[in-house]
């Protein structure tokens, strides 16, 4: 569990003070850093321009969990995602990963880390199997080890008779499968997949769940966000709940949703339901 939720399990997360001017003050209440856990986030803070998009975020990953992170839009998912795996330097706070504070040791820690990024452009004038080897080899990989699982990635996302296609003329389920390959090549200990599921087709989305299902089983720790509650209440063992930068509730999928269903859980959470007045025009008869 993590130390998000009371001892009830998945009841919410007390608040992150919010200081009148809402500066980055660290909470009166935190508590270390798990030094144990995959991810282990402390305070983080990001502002844009006036913007809070994370605020006072804590959260811990267990290793070896299947963690679901969801958020309405604008929740501060991809913003926290980017600050936890290093593409982001966060305004305040700390991330550790495996122990290994991120932003003092960059290096050591993105090492063991594999990253499905959102909205980053790829090398798109490579070929898919130019890009995950390019991938490989960055990663400090020798030449016959990349080859052999670059192949196998590439049957594992159904992407083999694409291979020698450039990925700029990939549609976009296979550019985020290729992506997710790139992530995979180095066998890294923790992945975190910002929405690896979007635009994906249903069968690839299977094969990709197995993937990754596998790989927990095998000790590893991902981290995904998405929309999609259903999925993530199938696939995920912890969950937390992201709203306006801040965790909502988190824990084991059955603390967080009780005895609703997750997805009821994310609405009571959030709220943000509201009835379509002022769209009578769009009725047609
Ligand atoms: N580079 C940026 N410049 C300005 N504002 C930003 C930037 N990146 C994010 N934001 C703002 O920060 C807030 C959080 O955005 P973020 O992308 O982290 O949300 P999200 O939960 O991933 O949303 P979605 O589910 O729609 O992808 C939003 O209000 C967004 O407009």
């Amino acid at each position: 569990m993590t130390h998000q939720t009371g001892p009830e399990g998945g009841t919410p997360a007390a608040p992150a003070p919010a200081t009148p001017s809402d500066t980055m003050a660290p909470a009166p209440h935190a508590t270390p850093p798990d030094l144990g856990a995959a991810l282990s986030l402390r305070g983080l803070w990001k502002r844009f321009g006036d913007k809070v998009a994370v605020r006072a975020l804590d959260l811990d990953v267990p290793v070896g969990s299947f963690y679901g992170l969801v958020g309405p839009n604008g929740a501060g998912k991809t913003t926290t995602l980017s600050m936890a795996t290093g593409l982001l330097r966060p305004d305040g706070g700390t991330v550790h990963v495996r122990g290994t504070d991120l932003w003092a040791h960059p290096d050591a820690a993105k090492a063991t880390l594999g990253i499905l990024p959102d909205g980053v452009r790829l090398f798109d004038r490579l070929t898919g199997l130019q890009l995950v080897t390019y991938a490989g080899l960055l990663r400090g990989m020798d030449r016959d080890t990349v080859a052999e699982r670059a192949h196998s990635l590439l049957v594992a996302m159904d992407l083999a008779a694409d291979a020698h296609t450039y990925v700029v003329d990939y549609s976009a389920g296979m550019t985020k499968k290729i992506a997710l390959a790139s992530a995979m090549i180095h066998a890294p200990r923790t992945l975190v997949l910002d929405e690896p599921f979007e635009a994906v087709d249903p069968v690839s989305a299977a094969n990709i769940r197995d993937i990754l299902a596998d790989y927990v089983a095998g000790g590893g720790t991902v981290v995904v966000s998405s929309h999609v509650m259903d999925l993530v209440q199938r696939m995920c063992d912890h969950v937390a709940i992201v709203g306006a930068g801040q965790v909502l509730a988190a824990g084991t999928v059955d603390e967080v949703r009780g005895d609703q269903t997750l997805e009821d859980r994310f609405v009571d959470l959030v709220g943000g339901r509201t009835r379509a007045e002022g769209l009578e025009w769009l009725r047609t008869s």
